[in-house]
């Protein structure tokens, strides 16, 4: 019961889309740390200067506001309008500038500000590009010289000048060198981004190969073999009718030896076109191997399948196939066309498509003959 509440309250801080989660995770931590600060620079100004002025109370407003700024500027999406959502430099030079007044403030206690400097870098390691961390770097050193420069002037004696030289060459180490850092791992990052791009790309290629066939593009006979299966599961548990039809080109041995076998592939490649532009976009034609192709219709039950592959037959056999001879070559394609019985193995179905398809090249070629 108190999880789901906390769930729930979790859910309204953080909303519930992922990376919109991560972002403001890494906010929230920001504004932790950023009201432990504040809790510390009222007890530093308490401690050396008695009681907080109008400056540490301004300083507050300006901490405590700055981040509600941000974290409404990232709840409320605002940010995503930009290329980092996570508005990280935006969020770095906010407090590396609160950084650098609370310096001011703090006189004798200020070495404190630069553990608390090196942690605001580090906000930044696993978001920024080397050039904005090196932004980041001199727009802090720039800042903190400022103050160290006008401190040591208005105040002498809490902020000496050969101290503030020593602090300033030190600040002038540890933020490039952290900036040198930040870089490297965005660097690190970039090639981990490019390596997951090529492995997703292997893949795709990889999936492509496994599923389809080179020559005419088509899904391959392992592919075709999954897709009826999943299909053969589909009419089993919701009841619907699936046909299957095999073809096979005509005399296509013929072409082979009168125009050659690239002759061939080109005509293959233009009978894989033409079939899948007759059918429906649910119906699935495949190579078989060979010459020879399948065509799954799914949910679709006789008359309509006859339909549909009588549609093919006529285009396939209109279609001219230029061969750049100036002599196009026609072709025709018979057809073995079935519906899957309730009961059949895929086998069997296919097996019956077969031997209709052996009845139609008997009977003379360029038709269709069905079956239930
Ligand atoms: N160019 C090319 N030819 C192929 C390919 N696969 C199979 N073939 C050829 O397809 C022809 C099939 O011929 P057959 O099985 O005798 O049948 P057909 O000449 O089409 O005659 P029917 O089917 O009886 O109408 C053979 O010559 C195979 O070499 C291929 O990928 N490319």
């Amino acid at each position: 019961m108190a999880k789901s509440h906390l769930r729930r309250l979790g859910d309204r801080w953080l909303g519930t889309e992922p990376a919109q989660r991560l972002r403001l995770r890494q906010t929230s931590l920001a504004m932790l740390l950023m009201a432990v600060s504040v809790v510390m620079l009222h007890h530093g100004v308490a401690l050396t200067q008695g009681k907080a002025g109008a400056l540490t109370w301004a300083w507050t407003v300006y901490a405590v506001g700055g981040m509600a700024l941000v974290y409404a500027a990232i709840r409320s999406g605002w940010s995503l309008r930009f290329a980092d959502p996570s508005l990280t430099t935006v969020q770095i030079a906010f407090a590396l500038s609160a950084a650098a007044l609370a310096y001011a403030q703090v006189g004798p206690l200020r070495g404190a500000v630069f553990p608390v400097l090196t942690l605001v870098q580090m906000f930044g390691m696993f978001q920024l590009r080397a050039r904005s961390a090196y932004g980041l770097a001199a727009y802090a050193l720039v800042l903190f010289g400022a103050v160290m420069a006008t401190m040591s002037w208005l105040r002498p004696e809490a902020y000496p000048a050969e101290f503030e030289r020593i602090h300033f060459l030190m600040l002038a180490c540890m933020l490039p060198a952290v900036a040198v850092l930040t870089a490297r791992l965005s660097r690190i990052r970039h090639r981990l981004a490019d390596q997951r791009q090529e492995l997703a790309r292997a893949l795709a290629q990889l999936h492509a190969i496994a599923t389809r066939d080179e020559l005419t593009g088509l899904p391959n006979r392992r592919q075709m073999q999954a897709l009826m299966d999943q299909e053969l599961l589909r009419s089993l548990r919701q009841g619907h009718d699936f046909c299957i039809a095999v073809l096979d080109l005509d005399h296509f041995k013929r072409i082979n030896d009168q125009h050659g076998h690239a002759a061939g592939d080109t005509v293959l490649r233009a009978f894989a076109q033409t079939g899948q532009a007759a059918l429906r976009a649910t119906d699935v034609i495949a190579r078989w191997g060979g010459e020879e192709f399948l065509v799954l219709l799914p949910d679709t039950a006789m008359p309509l399948a006859l339909v549909g592959m009588e549609r093919l037959r006529l285009q396939v056999a209109a279609q001219r196939i230029d061969m750049g001879s100036g002599m196009p070559v026609s072709v025709t394609v018979s057809i073995g066309l079935t519906g899957h019985r309730r009961g059949d193995t895929l086998a069997q179905t296919l097996e019956r498509a077969d031997q209709l398809l052996y009845q139609a090249k008997a009977e003379g070629r360029d038709r269709i003959c069905e079956g239930p």
